[in-house]
């Protein structure tokens, strides 16, 4: 079996081009949709990911601003502007970029952003709100995962799901949203005893663990679905995903590639929070 390779740049070009569309209608009203990303430190992946969001609103016909701090910036001095972006009329959307350096608080940062302008949807109370099935803003990557599901007409109902991983940017609200849509979930992680029983299991796999083609082709149910929310560089310089891509794609019905897979839906669904955000508050 050869997998269907689920192409991530493919569906975020379909969906952008429909959001680029809505937001000329709502500039059309009077309300531009505006963007605020937060990037403290140098670390040159969040770099590339905080030039993207921005390239992104750009090409969307949203307004963006980056706001940049060096590494040892006092958490309070980032506190301060975000206060000041909560009262931005021209900004619906607030992110800091994770992971943050280690003298912050990451929980404490998130959680002074306001709610409704909380587009990762890590704020606890729009996590709460995501666990009880009432979701202000669904988390970029895991609601990009699902957008494939959509696309390809994958249906969730009576599935086994397997996720492996279990950070509150992929694992948990992904688990939360595949067991809302119907599936059986089994969440994994380092303590698992018996990892490969699990995933054997899957018809649903999703590996968000960042270890490099950790997902090999025997850990994989002939005829599954693997999604790669992993990015890895290899020691050549490469980037690749939590799967090795090449022996799971010859099991697998339907697996995402990375680079190309997940990574361009998760900015994607940023543009698409962004949007709703402004969109809610233009009612
Ligand atoms: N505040 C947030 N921080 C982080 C998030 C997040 O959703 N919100 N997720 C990740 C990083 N991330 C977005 O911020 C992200 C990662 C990867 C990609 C992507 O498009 N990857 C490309 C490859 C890019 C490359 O060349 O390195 C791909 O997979 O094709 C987009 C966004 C952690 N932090």
């Amino acid at each position: 079996m050869t997998a269907k390779i689920l192409d991530g740049t493919v569906l975020a070009q379909k969906l952008r081009a429909d959001f680029k569309t809505r937001a000329e209608a709502l500039a059309a009203r009077g309300t531009r949709p505006g963007l605020a990303v937060i990037l403290v430190g140098e670390d040159h992946a969040s770099q590339v990911y905080v030039r993207n969001k921005v390239n992104a609103c750009a090409e969307a016909g949203f307004h963006s601003e980056k706001i940049s701090y060096p590494p040892d910036v006092e958490p309070a001095v980032v506190l301060k502007k975000i206060a000041e972006l909560n009262a931005d009329s021209r900004i619906h959307g607030i992110l800091v970029q994770l992971p943050l350096p280690k003298h912050f608080d990451s929980d404490a940062v998130l959680k002074a952003i306001s709610p409704e302008k909380d587009v990762d949807g890590f704020h606890a109370e729009n996590f709460g709100a995501l666990m009880q099935g009432n979701p202000r803003f669904i988390p970029c990557t895991p609601y990009g995962v699902m957008k494939f599901f959509a696309d390809a007409g994958i249906d969730l109902k009576g599935k086994e799901a397997v996720v492996i991983g279990r950070s509150n940017i992929v694992g948990k609200p992904m688990a939360m949203l595949l067991m809302q849509a119907g599936a059986t979930i089994t969440v994994c992680h380092s303590q698992t005893r018996d990892l490969l029983f699990h995933t054997r299991r899957a018809d649903i796999l999703v590996a968000a663990l960042g270890r490099a083609q950790f997902v090999t082709a025997e850990m994989v149910k002939p005829g599954a679905v693997v999604i790669d929310v992993g990015i890895n560089r290899l020691p050549n310089g490469k980037l690749c995903g939590d799967v090795d891509f090449a022996a799971v794609s010859q099991v697998a019905s339907a697996i995402t590639p990375v680079p190309g897979g997940v990574g361009p839906m998760t900015i994607t669904m940023l543009l698409a929070n962004t949007l709703e955000a402004a969109e809610r508050e233009a009612l």
